[in-house]
């Protein structure tokens, strides 16, 4: 959708969303005051028409005053809700431009939130907490917004004008609205805790729908369905219970502020009758006492609107500390990568030790790999090969030094990794798109061309589909291995310096592994490839071989690798006896 608003200069900032936003706040601030100490009129023509009346019973004015009274109110009083209409239009204004911005930058976060992170939270729990706590916010600054004219500005002027008719009973009446305000920060602690245990409910809620839904087929097929919808059932229950609490914690503040306020009408009516009678402080006519009684009256609601203010600023600013940290400033995508030119860069690991949660799985790994050789990487089950390409990516934490085309990784920005290092791992991830557009990602590249690289041309015939089909929902329309290659294919389409294919092969026979090979040496001629993998056919045409074991890695080309490390001898032996192969070639 097309829109006008600026984005906040520091995402992080609850201030850089106001700032983004000042001219709708003038239109709210020119608006809201007018609307607002227009309020006023509403208890002045009420004293002026009381005492008109009185006026006419006593003969001292006739009904054509009243009359004039009358119409100058409405023409007021129409001035006053047009005012507010604007107001109230620009509040929202203010509020839908917020929570567009503010849930860019959390689509943005998540979107480049590192696999482990995702992983650990779990997506869908991470996701409906941090959208509940966008909403919270961004409702807490619209009434924040409201407020302060709707209660700020005219508590003031309507405290202005009781202090006017009576300051001494203006101070009497009002000392029980600070008693409803503290009243209210005294329960503050419930509404939070029970507006916090309900977010938590409820993200567990959807987290138990997206599992139940994402596993239905592994439910069903193990007969523990029933044991899911138990589960279900107790997260439901208590979703509903926490709900109803942080619901009626809510509901219930406004009567008893409005109960307590009111305290203070009983004063005006004994203290007013006597300023009336002319026994009190101030002496009074009907207009003066029929004003300060609407005056305070409307005060009163104010001040219980004060508190539910308070209350909304409260929950706005708890759900703005957990979502700060995911309002970072966009990760720009990089531009057209597909159309960028190519640079020849080597790869070097210098004592390079990495792992995860602070262990090093990898330790001391020295390496260079020059523009247009291939690597071979491998190594017993869970020997840390995927470990090394997500330690490329910026996934898992490293000591020493990374050098990729002489500069140290870790100076590198997002934008500057990402058109050096094309990396493709184990899942897929195919969008629900067309099979060419998985492919492309929108850039301008020939899909055909990488489609036949990687043998799925001859999928496609056999399957009497073209490219554009659809991929389905994460490319449940395709096998497994046709899903690899279609990944296969956009990972070259985007193909920067280094290329690191964790992997690549793992579903597709022999003689299809050989053409693909052969085409990604055709096509890679200058790049720097690490292919990740425990097939070790082609490991013999590879520059070199990093054979990782025992916490750390050999590098050396296949055959010296063969006389000196025993355990890739074996690996290497016993996957040409054919074992781990498919003979279909
Ligand atoms: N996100 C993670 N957090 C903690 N440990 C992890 C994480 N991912 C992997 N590991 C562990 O790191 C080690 C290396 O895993 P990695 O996936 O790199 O091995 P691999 O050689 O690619 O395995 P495979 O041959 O099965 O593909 C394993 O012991 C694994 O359990």
């Amino acid at each position: 959708m097309h829109t006008n608003t600026r984005e906040p200069d520091h995402p992080d900032r609850i201030r850089s969303y106001f700032k983004a936003e000042i001219p709708v706040l003038i239109v709210v601030t020119v608006s809201g005051l007018i609307y607002n100490v227009g309020m006023l009129a509403g208890p002045y023509f009420e004293g002026r028409l009381a005492q008109c009346l009185y006026d006419i019973i006593r003969g001292k004015a006739v009904l054509r005053d009243m009359g004039v009274l009358a119409a100058a109110y409405v023409a007021v009083i129409f001035l006053v809700q047009l005012m507010r209409a604007v107001k109230r239009f620009g509040v929202r204004r203010f509020a839908n431009n917020v929570s567009r911005s503010m849930r860019r930058c959390l689509y943005n976060s998540l979107v480049h939130a590192s696999q482990k992170e995702l992983a650990e939270e779990g997506l869908g729990q991470l996701l409906t907490k941090a959208i509940a706590d966008v909403d919270s916010c961004v409702e807490g600054m619209r009434k924040f917004t409201t407020e302060i004219f709707d209660t700020g500005v005219v508590m003031v002027a309507y405290i202005g004008m009781l202090v006017y008719y009576d300051w001494r009973l203006a101070i009497l009446s009002c000392i029980f609205s600070p008693a409803a305000y503290f009243a209210a920060d005294r329960l503050k602690k419930n509404v939070t805790a029970a507006n916090a245990a309900y977010k938590k409910s409820a993200a567990s809620l959807s987290g138990q729908t997206m599992d139940r839904i994402g596993n239905a087929l592994t439910y069903r097929v193990y007969g523990r369905e029933e044991n899911r919808n138990e589960k279900y059932e107790e997260a439901l229950a208590d979703y509903e219970k926490k709900s109803a609490a942080a619901n009626l914690f809510e509901g219930s503040m406004t009567p008893l502020y409005d109960a307590i306020a009111m305290f203070g009408a009983v004063m005006v009516i004994y203290f007013g009758a006597r300023n009336v009678n002319g026994t009190g402080w101030t002496p009074w006519n009907i207009a003066a006492f029929t004003t300060f009684l609407a005056c305070f009256t409307k005060l009163a609601v104010k001040a219980s609107h004060a508190a539910k203010l308070f209350n909304a600023v409260q929950k706005a600013s708890v759900s703005w500390h957990r979502i700060q940290p995911l309002m970072k400033d966009p990760v720009k995508d990089t531009p057209d990568a597909a159309d960028a030119p190519v640079e020849k860069a080597s790869l070097a690991f210098r004592h390079v030790s990495c792992g995860y949660d602070g262990a090093d799985y990898l330790r001391d790994l020295n390496f260079t790999v020059r523009p247009g050789e291939i690597v071979g990487v491998t190594g017993e089950i869970a020997s840390g090969k995927s470990l090394l390409g997500k330690v490329l990516i910026g996934e898992a934490p490293y000591k020493g030094m990374i050098l990729v085309g002489g500069k140290d990784f870790r100076t590198l920005t997002e934008e500057e990794k990402r058109s050096l290092i094309t990396w493709m791992g184990h899942d897929p991830e195919l969008l629900n798109l067309s099979i060419a557009e998985n492919v492309s990602l929108g850039s301008p590249v020939d899909t055909g061309f990488f489609l036949k690289m990687t043998a799925m041309d001859a999928d496609l015939e056999a399957m009497q589909r073209t490219e554009h089909g659809k991929a389905g929902e994460a490319g449940t329309m395709l096998s497994g291995g046709q899903q690899e290659r279609v990944a296969l294919a956009r990972t070259l389409a985007h193909a920067r310096s280094v290329l690191i294919l964790d992997d690549p092969f793992a579903a597709v026979d022999k003689t299809t592994e050989t053409k693909i090979l052969q085409s990604i040496r055709e096509y890679c001629g200058d790049r720097t490839i690490l292919i990740l993998s425990h097939r070790l056919w082609h490991f013999p045409e590879f520059n070199h071989v990093l054979y990782l074991h025992d916490g750390t890695g050999t590098f050396l080309p296949h055959e010296k690798m063969l006389e000196q490390e025993p355990g890739y001898r074996t690996l290497f032996r016993e996957q040409m006896k054919g074992g781990d192969y498919d003979e279909k070639s």
